[in-house]
């Protein structure tokens, strides 16, 4: 099983390109299943879970290859199974993405519950709740959840929905499946990540009809049939919090070309009150930092908040600035598995419930560490490149779910990180 080897200590300079964002790339490939055209996706980030997902969809009989420009094409016209076995949504909740989109297309769909992971529970009954509302016939058996249409329907029919509390892939789910629907949909308290509209820019280029993404009321008037398009993956707004982290934390002098300072507003906000430079400049962001910033208290909040995504990597430059910090995560119930890692390297963390109160300290020692989920990983990988000696993280599949060849990139900015 793969690790990381950091020896910390280095300061982080040049430049670094941030690649698209995995929590678009997912539901766009799912995307593709609503047509029998074919679709051009570029910028698609080259990690595990979009792997995963690639099989997920050719094991559905659908043709998708990375060309040599490294776009991605799929060709989901031969489309013959529409089902999402537990093997391959196991090792990726997204997979629930596939839902919405088979069942508007072929009015039929199989797809395994998620169930739970180190994060939380992670229930999947806002996505049933909608697509019920749709006029789909849902029933759970054997772990599975089986979707059709109602005897005699062609379509589903568009709806008002309102969640009960502003889900992601909940509001993707619904908008893809939406776009087929027969008549108007409208979502209630939609979610307004930027993986949103970006995902709706894609599905409009195929001819849907969609208003209010990016707002918490979407309105889909549901059309016929879509077509194929080619569409560029957004730069991942996470991916570029980590690196902003991590320079924050290490000090240094970074350009993340393609980043969007605007995705970012809560968590660069805090970067500054903490004594970093972070500049909108042509083509990205610029970071410098220099000596122990101050520590920030933050909660974790739904868009346009403060990520739940960008906590655990924050909290690892909290541990090593001036100051005690109050960290709030409102979002997942169990989102704090990286404090005791983190306490292993030499923080002083307290963790009770939602809310984990860190008082930095001016040295970390390295030691060996475990990654338990993805934003964890990076956590301890920013942790890794400050703290004196050794560390070596292991269990790194956690963090090649998500990330673009994260050494490689932190290499190319002078940190002495490698893969054992
Ligand atoms: C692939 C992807 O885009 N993943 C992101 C997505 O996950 P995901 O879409 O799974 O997260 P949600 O926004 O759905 O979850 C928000 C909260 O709602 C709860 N909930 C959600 C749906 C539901 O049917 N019932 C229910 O109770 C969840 O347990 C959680 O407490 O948004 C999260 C919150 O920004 C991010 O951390 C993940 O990186
Ligand atoms: C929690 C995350 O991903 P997923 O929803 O795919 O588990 C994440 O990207 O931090």
């Amino acid at each position: 099983m793969d690790k990381l080897l950091i020896r910390g200590g280095r300061t982080l300079h040049g430049e670094v390109a941030i690649s698209g964002a995995k929590n678009a790339a997912l539901p766009e490939l799912c995307a593709a299943l609503l047509t029998a055209d074919p679709v051009t996706l570029a910028n698609v980030p080259r990690l595990q879970d979009v792997t995963t997902m690639l099989k997920l969809i050719r094991n559905m009989g659908v043709a998708a290859e990375r060309g040599d420009d490294g776009a991605v094409r799929i060709d989901a016209s031969a489309l013959s199974s529409p089902e999402a076995p537990y093997e391959l949504v196991k090792t990726m909740r997204a997979s629930v993405l596939a839902l919405g989109p088979l069942l508007a297309r072929f009015g039929e769909a199989t797809v395994s519950l998620p169930g739970g992971c180190a994060i939380g529970s992670r229930p999947v009954d806002q996505h049933i709740k909608g697509l019920q509302a749709m006029g789909a016939e849902i029933v759970v058996a054997h772990g599975y959840m089986i979707a059709k249409l109602p005897a005699g329907w062609r379509r589903l029919r568009g709806a008002r929905i309102a969640t009960d509390m502003v889900t992601v892939t909940g509001t993707e789910n619904l908008l893809m499946a939406a776009t087929l629907a027969e008549g108007e949909t409208v979502l209630e308290n939609a979610a307004q990540e930027p993986e949103i509209p970006d995902l709706a820019e894609m599905l409009i280029a195929m001819g849907a009809r969609i208003e209010g993404h990016g707002t918490s009321r979407i309105r889909i008037e549901g059309v016929d049939r879509l077509r194929g398009c080619a569409h560029a993956v957004v730069p991942d707004r996470i991916e570029a919090g980590t690196f902003l982290c991590a320079v924050a934390a290490a000090g240094g002098d970074v350009l993340l070309r393609h980043a969007r300072a605007e995705h970012l507003d809560a968590v660069i906000d805090k970067l500054r009150e903490a004594g970093a430079v972070v500049e909108t400049v042509p083509g990205g962001v610029r970071i410098r930092a220099s000596g122990r910033l101050k520590a920030q208290s933050f909660r974790t909040t739904e868009y346009p908040g403060f990520p739940t995504d960008m906590q655990a990597q924050f909290m690892a430059l909290n541990v090593v600035s001036e100051g005690t910090s109050k960290v709030a995560e409102t979002i997942f119930e169990n989102r704090f598995m990286h404090v005791n890692e983190l306490v292993r390297l030499g923080a002083r963390i307290a963790a009770d419930g939602k809310v984990a109160v860190v008082e930095g300290v001016e040295r970390l020692s390295g030691a060996t560490v475990m990654a338990t989920d993805l934003r964890a990983s990076a956590s301890l990988v920013i942790a890794g490149l400050v703290a004196d000696g050794e560390t070596l993280v292991d269990r790194i599949y956690h963090l090649d779910r998500g990330y673009d060849r994260m050494e490689a990139k932190l290499r190319g900015l002078g940190a002495d990180i490698e893969r054992i």
